[in-house]
């Protein structure tokens, strides 16, 4: 479980001059105290009672340096002039010491924290996605981070130095008189522990809320992205009902749980502060009475034990916004905290990169047995031999492992037996993106990112050159439709630009794959969401991308797997047939029925 030192941990960089401003902010605030002081001495001067000792030396000390008689007008003018330095000349200095540095390290430390973050996105395994959508995990961030960021200022500049200044108050009362000092002292600690005991709970109760608005947020993603399903299905009404009702919930929660705890909180606060102020007026008025105090110590308590009770407010709503914000920051540590996946890449800048892995593209399966659940087997000791440069088709029945065969290709998760080789080298053994910079994948659904075709073409490979761009493109027949766009290369697509129709995606997605010049090439299903014309044009496409390189195809459509060299048929994660399209059909087995299936629509037994 983390913890409140967790949290401190990101601030750590900053630790000197974080001190060095905390310090400066509750200096500060202690010297606000000169002024009641200053005013309880005047009083004394004026009903001409004598001033403190202490005062009295810099009064005879100022006497002496300026010439001038020690008379009650050179008092109030030192006293005036303390309460002019600790007011207006402190003034303009104080912003520059204190909050300058309390939302500089703040707005650092944002920029720190998020980019572990996004550091942590790129690292963490894929089973995480699987199982978090990507508004769970963004409400779970910017939550957090949010949290983060707008705590520190409050708690270095005002939560500390505030305590700061009571403890001041509590030493100035001491000096004045130890009784009075005592009685306010029993008076805060009962305050405070009181509070404190109250949000420990509280605490708790925000983690809940906090659960609870993320699984709203979550869903609300989910309508988001799957917006076309809702309406197609006419589930509007539905949806929003059972978001009412999640919110309903949610509300619930926050009126009748947490926000009567914090106004249960504040009544009680406001009484026992009420109490305490009583309490100590009687304290001082009878030392007064007595003849233990002056009437200026007199104001002087009664003034500054005022200020540090008028702080009790500030600084228990700070604790409430601070108990409100902790569970959120606790959850974005925890999420920090997440193992990085045995497949995460290295982030190190591609510049270093000075060696280049390059492979011939032979690729062996030796004995490779995976489970996502290690007891539970989707692929069972698959041996798989592939010469550089053949191409090897993968079929089988939905749901057979073909995917996750090229997972693991793709090291995004770890075989539970055996390895695959390349070139004769375990790939366990290779760094992961220096590897994976040699292979490419075509996937069913090309990802199009916000920006311009070039971009998107040259995601995996910046350094490309012109010719060669247009090379690659007039191999995935993107040229036949760039001329059709308004600005050619350079028309922003995606997101906030031109859509790109599925074949076009495609063909978008192979060029982008061989601007890369893998090793090793992967289509997954490019071709199966596609009309008979774009099919045809991105097969024609993938026919002149054969022998090229070592190509893995992993096809529904068995049209487009004709001409490869080796076709493996799987079946419950076996491998059960291997051999080209003639020797397939003359073995009578699973993939003539899959082709016949296809051919005639009629399934033969
Ligand atoms: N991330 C995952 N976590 C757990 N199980 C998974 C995961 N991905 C796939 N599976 C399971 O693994 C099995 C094989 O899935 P896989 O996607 O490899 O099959 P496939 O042959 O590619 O199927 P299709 O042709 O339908 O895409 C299926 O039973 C599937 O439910």
């Amino acid at each position: 479980m983390a913890s409140f030192r967790d949290i401190l941990g990101y601030f750590r960089k900053y630790i000197a001059i974080a001190l060095f401003s905390i310090a400066a902010s509750s200096f500060f605030e202690l010297v606000d105290l000169v002024v009641p002081y200053a005013i309880g001495q005047i009083l004394n001067v004026l009903s001409n009672q004598p001033l403190d000792r202490s005062l009295q030396n810099l009064v005879a000390q100022v006497a002496l340096l300026t010439q001038r008689p020690e008379d009650r007008f050179l008092s109030l003018g030192v006293l005036l002039g303390l309460i002019f330095l600790v007011t207006v000349v402190r003034a303009p200095i104080q912003p520059w010491l204190s909050a300058w540095f309390h939302w500089d390290i703040a707005l650092r430390t944002r920029r720190d924290h998020l980019h572990k973050v996004i550091a942590k996105i790129l690292t963490l395994p894929l089973s995480f996605y699987d199982e978090n959508n990507p508004g769970r995990i963004a409400s779970r961030i910017a939550r957090g981070i949010e949290n983060h960021t707008w705590t520190y200022p409050e708690v270095a500049g005002q939560f500390i130095p505030k305590m700061a200044r009571i403890l001041g108050i509590f030493v100035v009362i001491w000096v004045i008189e130890w009784r009075i000092a005592i009685a306010f002292f029993i008076s805060f600690l009962l305050i405070l522990v009181f509070i404190l005991k109250d949000l420990n709970g509280l605490i708790k109760k925000e983690e809940v809320l906090d659960r609870h608005m993320e699984n709203t947020q979550s869903r609300t993603s989910e309508i988001i992205t799957n917006i076309k399903t809702v309406k197609a299905f006419a589930t509007e009404a539905y949806e929003l009902d059972r978001q009412k009702q999640r919110l309903e919930r949610e509300s619930n929660y926050v009126i009748y749980r947490i926000h009567k705890g914090y106004v249960d909180l504040l009544t009680w606060q406001k009484t026992i502060v009420q109490l305490s102020v009583f309490w100590v007026l009687l304290f001082t008025l009878i030392s007064t009475v007595q003849g233990h105090i002056s009437i200026g110590h007199f104001i002087t308590t009664l003034t500054i034990s005022s200020m540090a009770y008028s702080e009790l407010d500030p600084i228990s709503q700070m604790a409430e916004i601070f108990a409100r914000r902790y569970a959120s920051m606790i959850r974005l540590h925890e999420f920090m905290k997440l193992p990085a996946g045995t497949d995460a890449a290295s982030l190190l800048p591609e510049s270093i990169y000075s060696n280049p892995y390059k492979f011939t593209g032979k690729v062996e399966l030796r004995h490779l047995t995976f489970g996502y659940n290690p007891n539970r087997p989707i692929l069972k000791d698959i041996n798989l031999l592939i010469e550089p440069y053949q191409t090897v088709a993968l079929v089988g029945r939905s749901g057979s492992g073909k995917s996750t065969l090229v997972k693991l290709l793709f090291r995004y998760f770890e075989p539970n037996q055996g390895g695959i080789f390349i070139d004769g080298e375990n790939i366990r053994t290779l760094d992961t993106a220096g590897y994976r910079r040699r292979l490419a994948i075509v996937h069913q659904e090309v990802d199009i990112f916000n920006g311009t075709l070039l971009d998107n073409l040259t995601y995996g490979n910046r350094k490309i050159s012109f010719e060669q761009i247009e090379k690659a493109c007039r191999i995935a027949r993107v040229d036949e439709f760039i001329h059709d766009l308004p600005k050619g290369y350079n028309t922003i697509v995606g997101e906030r630009g031109v859509r790109l129709s599925g074949g076009q995606r495609q063909r978008l997605g192979i060029a982008r794959a061989l601007i890369v010049d893998p090793d090793v090439l992967v289509f997954d299903e490019a071709t199966s969401s596609l009309d008979y014309e774009s099919e045809r044009s991105i097969q024609l496409a993938m026919r002149s991308i054969f022998g090229t390189r070592t190509t893995i195809i992993i096809a529904h459509r068995l049209s487009t797997i004709r001409e490869a060299d080796k076709i493996v048929v799987l079946d419950s994660g076996r491998v059960v047939e291997v051999g080209n399209h003639d020797e397939l059909l003359n073995q009578q087995g699973i993939y003539h029925r899959l082709h016949s299936l296809q051919e005639t629509g009629e399934l033969l037994d």
